[in-house]
C-alpha cells in the first residue's frame, strides 16, 4: 500500500535523499491514494467528486498571461476599456447575453475558464494563478453577477489568495454591490467526538504516521483520529481545550486540509461542510500543552507538532490556519486588541460572500473586519491569549519558506519581538535547507531536531545588535584588514605619536585668527595625498577658488606660485609644473561651493559630500569655518542644542561613509589673550565641539621673535578619543611661508 501522493514533497525528498538517508521506509517514495475496505474508488479522498459543477473538465495547465496577473493579497480589477454601448437595440435578455459574453472572453483572457459557469452563481476553478498548488485543487471561486455583467474571484490557497473582479462593459452596473450587508458575529457550536463520529485510527493510518516517525503513544496522546465518509477516510485532529473539543480540521495523506466541521445532514450519505470559523473557535491545535508554560514553540502544521513531541517537546502548539501569503503591511490593532480582529460585538461587514472551492456550500468572507480580511487569520491568538501572555520565550519553528517566515514575522510582531526566538533548519543536500520540523524528524532524527531548537537564536529586533553581528567586522579590524586602523600618518614625524588620521572620525582645529589652520590642513591633505593616496572634498568658504589652488599648488610643488616678495629668493613653478600641478588639483580635490550669495547649511554640505563620497571615492571633507554655514534654527532650540545635532549628523556622516572630517572652528573673543594658545572649551558657539569630537587640535603661532622662531608652528593635540590613533601633546612643524610648506621642527630635547 503506498501513502504518499505529494509532488512536492516528493521533490524535495529526491533533492535530499542521496546525501541523507530518510529514517522513513522506501515506500515512502511511492504514490498512491489510500483505499478502504473493498471499494476500489479511483476517487481522490473527498475531493472533487461533490463539486457542485460535475461537468466541468478538468485542465492541467491553461493559456494564462502571466503578465496579468498580481498574487499575494494584491486584487486584480480589470475594467476594461471596452466602452459600453450607447444604444442597444432588442430585449434585455440579449444584452445580458451580449455582456455575458464579453465577460467570458475577459475572464478568457485572464486564464479563468468560465466556459461551464452560469450567472448567478458560483463555481470552483482551477485558479490560474497558482494552478491550485501541488495538489491541483480547483481553489479559485468565481462568482457570475446574474445580468452577466460581472465576475469576483477568489483563490482560497493561503498561498496564492490572488482575488479581482472585472465587469463587460466598463462603468456599467452590476449587481454585486447588492450582495454588501451586515452580520454579527455568530455563537460558537459546540462540537463531541461522537457527534462528528471520529474513531481510533486504522492501521493503514498509523503506518502513515509511522512512515513520518510519529509514534501511535503520540497519536494517542493528542487525540489523533479518524473519520470515514462513504467508502474514504480522513486523519481528524482534534483541536482541544481543557480536554474539550473545540474544533476539529480534517487532512486526507495527500495533505489536502479540509478547515470545515463535518457533520450528518438529513440525508444520510450526504456530508456537508461548514466553515469552522462561522461555527467553531479557531484556537491553537495541543493548546493544553502549553498550559502555564514559560516556554513555548510555534509551528506551522499539526504534523509538526506531533514531529516536537517526538524529540522530547510537549509545549508546542500549531496555529491552525498555516502561514499567509505575505507579512500584512497593517498596522497593528491597538494594544487592548492585539490579538484580536474581530473583538465581541464588531459588526462585521461582508463586502461579497463566495462559497469555497471544494464543491461544497461553503461560505467565506472577505473583508469582515475594520482590519482587512488578513488579520482575521490571527484570531486564534485572541482566542488563546491568556496561554500566551505568560510565556516568557516564544520559538517560532514555522517553515523555512517565505509564508513560514512571514508568519514567523506576524506571530512576532503580535506576540512582541523581545520575547521571541527563531530557528534555522539545517541544511539538507544542495544546500538546501529542511523545511519544517516533520522533514527535519523524519531526515535527521529526533536528536537532530531537539538541537535545531535548543539553538534558536533571538528574534532580530531592528535596530538592537549583539557584537556577534559584528563578528566579521570586528576579525578584520584584529587581523588589520580593513586597512588603516591605526590611522594615516600625517606626514610630520613629529605628530606620529599624537594624531593620525582615522576614517570616519571627526577632528575639530581651533586656534585664532591667522594662526595657520586653513594652511595646515591644506598642508595634511597634500601629505595624507601623497602617502594614501587619499582624494578629498572641500568646503572653504573663506577661500577664492583661484587662491586656494595657488595655496595647494605651492605645497604640492614646493615652489611659490609667484615671483613675489613672500617667495622670497625662491624660485617660481614653471608653466609645465603648474600645468601638471593643475590636473594633480582636479583628479585630488573636489570642490562644494554655494554659487550665489547664500550659505549653505550643514545638510547641503553633507549631501554634497555624500555624492562626492559614491562619485569620486573621496576619504576626506573639509568644513572651514562653522561660522560661515548658514546656522538658522527653530526659535526654541539653543546654540548649544543646534551644535549638538549639527555635529551629530557630521559624525553619521563621516561613520558611514569611513570619510574623515576636518572642521575649523574660531574661538570666541578671547578677553585679557597674552599670547598662547587657546583651549577648545573656548570655541565660540558649544561645549559640544569638544565633546562630541573625536580629536580636538588647537594650531598656535609664535608671533614674538623673543619667545622662539617666528615660523613656528604649534599643533596642540587636545583630545583624542582612540589611543590606537595618537595621544595627546604638542608637535612642532616650521612654516615656509613662500611655498607654504610644514616641517617637522628640531625637536629641542633632540638637541641636547
Ligand atoms: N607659522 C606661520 N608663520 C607665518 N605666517 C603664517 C604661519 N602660518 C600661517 N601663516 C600665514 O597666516 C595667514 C593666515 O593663515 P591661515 O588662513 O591658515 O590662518 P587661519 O588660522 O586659518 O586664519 P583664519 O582664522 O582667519 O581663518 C596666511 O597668510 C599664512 O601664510
Amino acid at each position: 500500500m503506498r501513502l504518499l501522493h505529494h509532488p512536492r514533497l516528493l521533490h524535495r525528498l529526491s533533492l535530499l535523499s542521496s546525501n541523507v538517508r530518510p529514517m522513513a521506509t522506501e515506500s515512502l517514495f511511492k504514490s498512491t491514494a489510500l483505499k478502504l475496505g473493498s471499494i476500489s474508488s479511483q476517487r481522490h479522498l473527498l475531493h472533487s467528486q461533490r463539486l457542485l459543477f460535475t461537468g466541468f473538465k478538468f485542465k492541467p495547465s491553461s493559456n494564462i498571461r502571466p503578465f496579468s496577473l498580481r498574487t499575494n493579497g494584491y486584487s486584480y480589477t480589470s475594467h476594461a476599456d471596452v466602452p459600453a454601448p450607447v444604444h442597444l437595440e432588442g430585449p434585455e435578455e440579449d444584452m445580458s447575453e451580449m455582456q455575458f459574453k464579453i465577460l467570458k472572453q475577459k475572464l478568457e483572457d485572464l486564464g479563468i475558464e468560465s466556459e461551464i459557469c452560469t450567472p448567478g452563481q458560483y463555481s470552483s476553478l482551477l485558479c490560474p494563478n497558482c494552478q491550485g498548488g501541488d495538489s491541483e485543487e480547483k481553489s479559485l471561486s468565481l462568482f457570475i453577477t446574474q445580468d452577466g455583467g460581472c465576475a469576483l474571484w477568489m483563490c482560497f490557497r493561503a498561498k496564492c489568495g490572488w482575488k479581482g473582479s472585472t465587469k463587460a462593459f466598463a462603468g456599467s452596473t452590476s449587481s454585486y454591490g447588492m450582495m454588501k450587508h451586515s452580520t454579527e458575529k455568530k455563537k460558537k457550536r459546540e462540537i463531541t467526538e461522537s457527534e462528528l463520529m471520529l474513531e481510533p485510527l486504522c492501521d493503514e493510518l498509523i503506518s502513515y504516521f509511522k512512515e513520518r516517525m510519529i509514534s501511535v503513544e503520540t497519536l494517542h496522546r493528542n487525540h489523533v483520529k479518524q473519520r470515514r465518509c462513504d467508502d474514504q477516510i480522513v486523519i481528524a485532529f482534534t483541536y482541544c481545550r481543557h480536554g474539550t473539543l473545540v474544533s476539529c480540521k480534517y487532512r486526507d495523506i495527500n495533505k489536502k486540509f479540509w478547515q470545515v466541521d463535518m457533520y450528518k445532514s438529513d440525508t444520510e450519505s450526504n456530508l456537508k461542510l461548514l466553515p469552522k470559523e462561522a461555527n467553531t473557535e479557531k484556537i491553537f491545535y495541543g493548546l493544553d500543552d502549553i498550559e502555564g508554560e514559560n516556554d513555548i514553540i510555534i509551528v506551522e502544521g499539526e504534523m509538526d507538532k506531533l514531529a516536537m513531541e517526538e524529540a522530547g517537546f510537549r509545549n508546542c502548539v500549531s496555529v491552525p490556519d498555516g502561514a499567509p501569503a505575505t507579512v500584512s503591511s497593517k498596522e497593528l490593532p491597538p494594544e487592548d486588541k492585539l490579538y484580536t480582529f474581530m473583538p465581541k460585538g464588531t459588526i462585521c461587514t461582508a463586502v461579497f460572500l463566495l462559497p469555497l472551492c471544494f464543491g461544497c456550500d461553503i461560505f467565506v468572507k472577505i473583508k469582515q473586519d475594520e482590519y482587512g480580511s488578513q488579520d482575521t487569520k490571527y484570531q486564534y491568538l485572541w482566542n488563546c491569549k491568556e496561554y500566551l501572555e505568560k510565556a516568557s520565550r516564544i520559538i517560532l519553528a514555522t517553515d523555512g519558506d517565505p509564508p513560514g517566515q512571514a508568519l514567523a514575522e506576524e506571530l512576532a510582531r503580535r506576540l512582541g519581538k523581545e520575547r521571541c526566538w527563531r530557528v534555522r533548519w539545517p541544511e539538507g543536500k544542495g544546500s538546501v535547507n529542511f523545511k519544517d520540523a516533520n522533514e527535519v524528524l523524519m531526515y535527521l532524527g529526533a536528536d537532530a531536531l531537539k538541537e535545531v531548537i535548543e539553538s534558536a537564536e533571538l528574534y532580530p529586533i531592528r535596530g538592537l545588535f549583539n557584537f556577534r553581528h559584528y563578528f566579521d567586522e570586528i576579525d578584520a579590524y584584529y587581523h588589520r584588514t580593513l586597512g588603516y586602523e591605526f590611522g594615516v600618518s600625517t606626514g610630520w614625524k613629529n605628530l606620529n605619536e599624537l594624531y593620525n588620521v582615522v576614517p570616519g572620525e571627526l577632528t575639530i582645529v581651533t586656534g585664532v585668527p591667522n594662526s595657520g589652520k586653513s594652511e595646515w590642513i591644506d598642508a595634511l591633505l597634500c601629505n595624507l595625498n601623497q602617502i594614501a593616496d587619499w582624494k578629498f572634498v572641500l568646503c572653504s568658504m573663506e577661500n577664492k577658488v583661484r587662491e586656494h589652488a595657488r595655496k595647494l599648488l605651492e605645497k604640492r610643488i614646493k615652489k611659490p606660485f609667484f615671483e613675489a616678495r613672500y617667495g622670497e629668493s625662491a624660485e617660481r613653478m614653471s608653466v609645465e609644473e603648474f600645468e601638471e600641478g593643475k590636473l594633480w588639483l582636479s583628479d585630488t580635490f573636489h570642490l562644494i561651493r554655494c554659487e550665489d550669495d547664500s550659505l549653505p547649511n550643514i545638510k547641503w554640505v553633507l549631501d554634497l559630500a555624500k555624492a562626492a563620497v559614491l562619485r569620486h571615492g573621496v576619504r576626506g571633507l573639509v568644513i572651514d569655518p562653522y561660522n560661515e554655514l548658514d546656522h538658522q534654527r527653530p526659535p526654541n532650540q539653543t546654540e548649544t542644542e543646534y551644535v549638538s545635532q549639527m555635529l551629530t549628523k557630521i559624525k553619521r556622516f563621516a561613520q558611514h561613509h569611513g570619510c574623515h572630517v576636518w572642521f575649523v572652528a574660531h574661538p570666541r573673543q578671547l578677553h585679557n589673550w597674552v599670547g598662547g594658545p587657546p583651549n577648545l572649551y573656548d570655541i565660540s558657539g558649544s561645549a559640544h565641539f569638544i565633546n562630541k569630537c573625536d580629536n580636538g587640535i588647537v594650531i598656535h603661532r609664535n608671533r614674538d621673535p623673543h619667545a622662539g622662531p617666528i615660523d613656528q608652528v604649534q599643533v596642540c593635540v587636545r583630545k583624542i578619543r582612540n589611543k590606537v590613533a595618537g595621544t595627546i601633546g604638542d608637535g612642532l612643524l616650521l612654516y615656509n611661508r613662500a611655498t607654504g610648506e610644514f616641517m617637522d621642527a628640531e625637536n629641542p630635547s633632540d638637541k641636547k
